[in-house]
């Protein structure tokens, strides 16, 4: 889609407004048209020596010029206020297509890139949108009403006021195509910048940690002079559409004060025309400026739109709407059966992470999952939440392959706990009920009960109302962990996927947490990843993986019958808790 064509369909919905925008802007012009209109009659009055006359155009004139400055607001305050509204459309679009996207698009965009598209990107388009749009219209409604005054006063002057117009325009052609590229680098600059602001700022303990702020400076400093080059080039650029502009209006001027002081002196224009003519190709120049200034600000503009094209053509969803059978709403409660057939799943081009993957799961089913690490288990639960998505025919749920499913209805269905499970700014109150903010105190109360919670609590001076910090800073890893496991059991969720969720509790909070939490859990579907494999015993089945592939399972007794890598983990575990203990 065009620049144009994209800008219009966020413009259409105050097309309203925009109209009313336009009528004030012609009110504008035609104000405009009055002054010169006076300037002749006046000059007129002056030749005549009647100067009753005079002080009565003066008067007018002084009435239009003051009309003219109102309407003028009038027009300014439609295009600003539309062009903001088109700014907050367009953030609000980005956003939820952001969110519609599976994990493979975050792995390959960059967080500070996405955000420089929230940020200069939108910026560049509404600028366009609104004082773009308005200075462009402006300039139209001023050229067809001016220009038709000039040819009333005088066709064969304005004929010889527009002769410079056609080299303005060949040279505005060539600057333009440059413009745009180099804008759109300099918007790439810009995200690169971003990212490593971002990147900073929230690593910067680690950054701190290990003494390697020197080195971020000198890396983001090469980055800042690289922005800084390519901002220069396009100022360069943008510095000779200016003189190309301003050279048209003297040069005008010029021929038309040459020809028409010739013309005066012949007595073929009377001097208040010349003075009017004069007055009108005076009131084109700031609206050619203007003109180039806008030109820039489009090349800007379509840089910009290109990138936010990027995100805004993106699917809504990669897993499409289904069936009637899928487009039902499945009901929370229901815990579904899981069905693994012959899964392999790798990322993007890179080794097999599950291999030959098999397992069927039925519902109402607790799975524990244990396995050294980076063998799969993550990702495992990234394929069941439809995070990344499974090769078609290897994973079905309730005998649905899930590539077909609607991705919106199967994520209702589901509560996880990521491994880094990531609290938002606020209070502990909004982070517990995150999926759920209609619920009241008392349902907020068992959820940090069963999260063991309670404790620390009374502790707060605040209470709920405590403010976690961004991402949860001002709690230890452990609170944020139970937080996190609140957050989940919140949501009457059919299936469960939780990913390690006490790896940063001892020993016994774990053991606490789990039974607290199982109640809940009963009846639903339940993939259960733990490091700590002594809280996989209640599983009804244990899946050991193995660099993508399940090298055991059973239930808890089996496997310790066996031997083995989950009996070798368990025992070590056993004794790791006994040493601790003692
Ligand atoms: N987004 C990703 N892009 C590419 N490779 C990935 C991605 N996420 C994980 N991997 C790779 O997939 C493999 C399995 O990772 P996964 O996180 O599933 O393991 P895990 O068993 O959960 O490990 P751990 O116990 O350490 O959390 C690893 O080799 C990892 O490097």
């Amino acid at each position: 889609m065009s620049l144009f064509a994209s800008l219009l369909s966020y413009l259409n919905p105050w097309r309203a407004v925009l109209l009313r925008g336009s009528l004030w802007l012609t009110a504008t012009a035609l104000l405009a048209l009055v002054i010169p209109w006076m300037l002749k009659r006046g000059v007129e009055a002056i030749e005549r020596g009647d100067y009753a006359d005079l002080v009565m155009f003066a008067g007018i004139l002084a009435l239009a010029a003051l009309a003219r400055g109102l309407a003028r607001i009038a027009s300014r305050l439609s295009f600003l206020h539309t062009a903001r509204r088109v700014e907050v459309a367009l953030r609000r679009d980005l956003l939820q297509r952001l969110l519609a996207q599976p994990g493979p698009f975050f792995d390959r965009h960059r967080t500070g890139d996405l955000l420089a598209r929230f940020t200069g990107d939108v910026t560049n388009v509404r600028m366009l949108a609104g004082f773009g749009v308005m200075t462009i219209l402006n300039a139209a409604i001023v050229y067809v009403l001016t220009l038709a005054m000039m040819l009333t006063l005088s066709p064969s002057l304005t004929l010889v006021a527009v002769l410079p117009y056609p080299f303005m325009l060949l040279g505005v052609k060539y600057l333009s195509r440059r413009l745009l590229y180099h804008s759109g680098r300099v918007q790439e600059g810009l995200g690169q910048v971003s990212e490593a602001v971002e990147e900073t700022i929230s690593g910067q303990a680690v950054i701190r940690a290990h003494g390697l702020a020197h080195n971020r400076c000198r890396r983001f400093s090469e980055l800042n002079d690289e922005y800084l080059q390519r901002n220069l080039s396009l100022a360069r650029l943008r510095a000779l559409v200016m003189p190309v502009m301003v050279v048209v209006g003297p040069v005008g001027t010029l021929l038309v004060l040459y020809y028409g002081g010739i013309k005066v002196a012949a007595g073929a224009l009377s001097l208040g025309d010349f003075v009017a003519f004069s007055a009108y190709l005076s009131q084109l120049t700031w609206p050619t400026l203007l003109l180039g200034w806008v030109l820039t600000l489009k090349q800007r503009a379509a840089a910009s739109m290109e990138r936010l094209q990027d995100l805004l053509t993106l699917p809504a969803s990669s897993l499409s709407a289904n069936t009637e059978d899928n487009s039902k709403q499945p009901l929370p409660e229901d815990a579904p059966r899981i069905e693994f057939q012959h899964l392999d799943f790798s990322y993007l081009q890179g080794e097999p992470v599950l291999r030959d993957f098999n397992l069927s799961v039925p519902g109402g089913s607790l799975v524990g999952i244990a396995g050294s690490t980076g063998s799969g288990k993550t990702t495992l639960l990234r394929l069941l939440a439809g995070l990344y998505l499974p090769p078609a025919g290897a994973l079905f749920i309730d005998g649905v392959d899930l590539t077909q499913l609607d991705l919106r209805s199967h994520r209702r269905r589901i509560s996880a706990i990521p491994q880094e499970g990531r609290l938002f700014s606020g209070s502990l109150r909004e982070n517990l009920l995150y999926a759920l903010p209609s619920a009241d105190d008392r349902c907020l109360e068992s959820i940090a009960r069963q999260a063991c919670l309670t404790a620390e609590l009374e502790q707060f001076p605040d209470g709920f109302d405590t403010r976690v910090g961004e991402g949860g800073l001002s709690l230890s890893g452990g609170q944020r962990q139970r937080v996190s496991i609140g957050r989940a059991l919140a949501r009457d969720a059919g299936l469960f996927l939780l990913d390690d969720p006490f790896s940063h509790l001892d020993a016994a909070t774990a053991q606490t947490v789990w039974q607290r939490i199982r109640p809940k859990l009963a009846g639903r579907t339940v993939f259960l990843v733990s490091t700590r494999v002594s809280l996989l015993a209640a599983a009804d089945r244990i899946v050991v993986l193995h660099e993508g592939q399940i090298r055991q399972q059973g239930s808890h007794d089996e496997l310790l019958r066996a031997g083995g890598h989950y009996a070798r983990l368990y025992h070590r575990e056993q004794l790791r808790d006994e040493l601790e203990q003692s």
